[in-house]
C-alpha cells in the first residue's frame, strides 16, 4: 500500500470554532509516573475540580485503557484469535509500552482538537515515546497544547503504598519488566509541571496545584 493513497480530509467544523464554542483550548495534560505515585488519583480528582468549574474534560487511565483500546493478548484471544491476539495485543516489554503511548497519544490529540481538556495517566516510562506524543499533539494544535506533568513520587513510597500488590510480586519475581523494579522509568527532564509526591500533600492539593497553571495558561479563564 502506499501511504499517499490515503489522503487528509479537512474537517468542515475547525478545532478553534469547537474551543470557543466551550469557551477553552483543548489541551492534554500527561500525567506521567511511577506505578503506584498518584497519577490516577491526582487526574481524576483534577478532573472532578475542572467539572465543578464546568469544564469539558475526558479522562484516559492506563489501567482502563488496557481493558479495551490497548488490551493484552490473552484478553483478545477468545474473540479474534491467536495471531490477532499475538500481533495487536500489548504488554510491558519496551516496544509494547511504545504502541500503548502511541495509540493514546493519538487519542489524546484527537479529543484535544476536539477541544477537551484531556487528562491522560500512564506510567509512559520512556522520554522518547512522550516526546513523540508531545509532538503529535503539538502538530495537530500548537506549542504548549501539551503539558507534562511529573508525579515524583519516589519509589520507596510507592512501594510502601503497592495498593495492588504489584511491588510484592515483581520483587518476588512473578512479574517481569515491572517499571522501577525490573524496568526503567526516564524521569522528564523538562515538565511543564513537577508534582513533589516526597512531601505529605494531598491530591487535592496536587491537583489545584495543575489547576492554578490551566488557569495561568489560560486554558480558559474563570469567572
Ligand atoms: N510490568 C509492569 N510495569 C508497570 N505497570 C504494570 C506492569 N504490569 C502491570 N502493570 C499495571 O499496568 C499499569 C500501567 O499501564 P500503562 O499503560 O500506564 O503502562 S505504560 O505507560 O505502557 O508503561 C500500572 O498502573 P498504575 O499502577 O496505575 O500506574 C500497573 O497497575
Ligand atoms: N498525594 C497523595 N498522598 C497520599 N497518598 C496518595 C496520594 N496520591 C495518591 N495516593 C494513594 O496512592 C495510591 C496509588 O495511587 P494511584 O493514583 O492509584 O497511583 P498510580 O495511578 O500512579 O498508580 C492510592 O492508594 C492513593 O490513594
Amino acid at each position: 500500500m502506499n501511504p499517499s493513497d490515503i489522503v487528509w480530509h479537512p474537517a468542515t467544523v475547525d478545532r478553534s470554532a469547537r474551543e470557543s464554542n466551550l469557551g477553552q483550548r483543548g489541551v492534554v495534560v500527561w500525567f506521567t509516573g511511577l506505578s503506584g505515585c498518584g497519577k490516577s488519583t491526582v487526574a481524576n480528582e483534577l478532573d472532578s475540580q475542572l467539572l465543578q468549574l464546568g469544564r469539558a474534560t475526558t479522562l484516559l487511565d492506563g489501567d482502563n485503557i488496557r481493558h479495551g483500546l490497548c488490551a493484552p493478548p490473552p484478553a483478545l484471544r477468545e474473540e479474534h484469535g491467536e495471531a490477532f491476539a499475538e500481533r495487536f495485543g500489548l504488554g510491558f516489554a519496551s516496544i509494547d509500552r511504545e504502541e500503548n503511548i502511541r495509540r493514546i497519544g493519538n487519542v489524546a490529540a484527537l479529543m484535544a482538537s476536539a477541544g477537551l481538556i484531556t487528562l491522560t495517566a500512564f506510567v509512559s516510562p520512556y522520554r522518547k515515546d512522550r516526546d513523540r506524543v508531545r509532538k503529535i499533539v503539538e502538530e495537530a494544535g500548537k506549542t504548549g497544547d501539551f503539558i507534562e506533568v511529573f508525579v515524583d513520587t519516589p519509589l520507596d513510597i510507592c512501594e510502601a503504598r503497592d495498593p495492588k500488590g504489584l511491588y510484592k510480586k515483581a520483587r518476588s519475581g512473578e512479574i517481569k519488566n515491572f517499571t522501577g523494579i525490573s524496568d526503567p522509568y526516564e524521569a522528564p527532564r523538562n515538565p511543564e509541571i513537577r508534582l513533589d509526591g516526597g512531601k505529605a500533600t494531598t491530591p487535592a492539593d496536587q491537583a489545584a496545584e495543575v489547576l492554578q497553571k490551566l488557569v495561568e495558561w489560560k486554558v480558559f479563564a474563570t469567572s
